[in-house]
């Protein structure tokens, strides 16, 4: 539970911050949505600032999708013989399965320039919409889905939105965090 709470999200979290910057374009856009939700002098993040950060949490999604912290979700057990028709394969009842989220989610049959990191991608007519991460979805499947769904979801994406938005609030005050200027990659 501690391991599944834990090294998941701040995965998330890490791999958002390397993604932002590399895309400083996506992280100048992620700063003006802090400045815009965040009235001047204050001094800590509030929960009602929350309410139009759109883009974090496509940026949040989109790091989901490039970079799912487990991959090839838990393993499952198949109970009973399944015929996967589409693909003409034969899965034999007790067979361990493993399901690549990571393929999936960049799987260019269905995805717009897979590789691509681009948040805008979830954002239609002016909210986040589908393809949504509850399992309802199956070219998007980071929390897994059925019985065995992660039930820490909420709380997962609570604390990811909360952390890199108050890491954001801190460093608003730079044009960008445009860390790659200073440090070079390859030392
Ligand atoms: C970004 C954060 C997280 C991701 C990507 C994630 C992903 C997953 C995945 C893929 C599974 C397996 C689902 C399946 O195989 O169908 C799972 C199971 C689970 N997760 Fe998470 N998780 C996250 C955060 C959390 C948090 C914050 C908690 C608890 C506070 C949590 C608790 C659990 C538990 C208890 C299970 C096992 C459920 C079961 O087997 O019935 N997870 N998670």
């Amino acid at each position: 539970m501690f391991t599944a709470g834990t090294e998941t999200s701040y995965l998330v979290l890490e791999f958002a911050m390397a993604e932002l910057m590399l895309h400083q374009e996506t992280m100048v856009k992620l700063q003006a949505d802090v400045r815009r939700n965040t009235p001047r002098g204050q001094e800590t993040v509030a929960e009602e600032n929350f309410t139009g950060m759109m883009y974090l949490n496509a940026v949040i999604k989109e790091t989901l999708r490039l970079h799912p912290p487990s991959p090839l979700l838990v393993p499952h057990l198949s109970l009973e013989e399944c015929v996967v028709d589409s693909y003409g394969y034969t899965i034999p009842a007790g067979a361990t399965v493993f399901i690549s989220a990571w393929a999936i989610s960049r799987d260019p049959m269905v995805w717009e320039a897979a590789e691509e990191f681009m948040p805008e991608r979830f954002i239609q007519k002016g909210a986040v919409m589908a393809p949504d991460f509850t399992g309802k979805d199956f070219n998007f499947l980071p929390f897994g889905s059925g019985r065995r769904i992660c039930p820490g979801i909420n709380f997962a994406m609570a604390s990811i939105e909360i952390v890199l938005f108050a890491g954001l609030f801190v460093l608003r005050g730079l044009a960008a965090w445009n860390w790659l200027s200073v440090i070079d990659p390859n030392q």
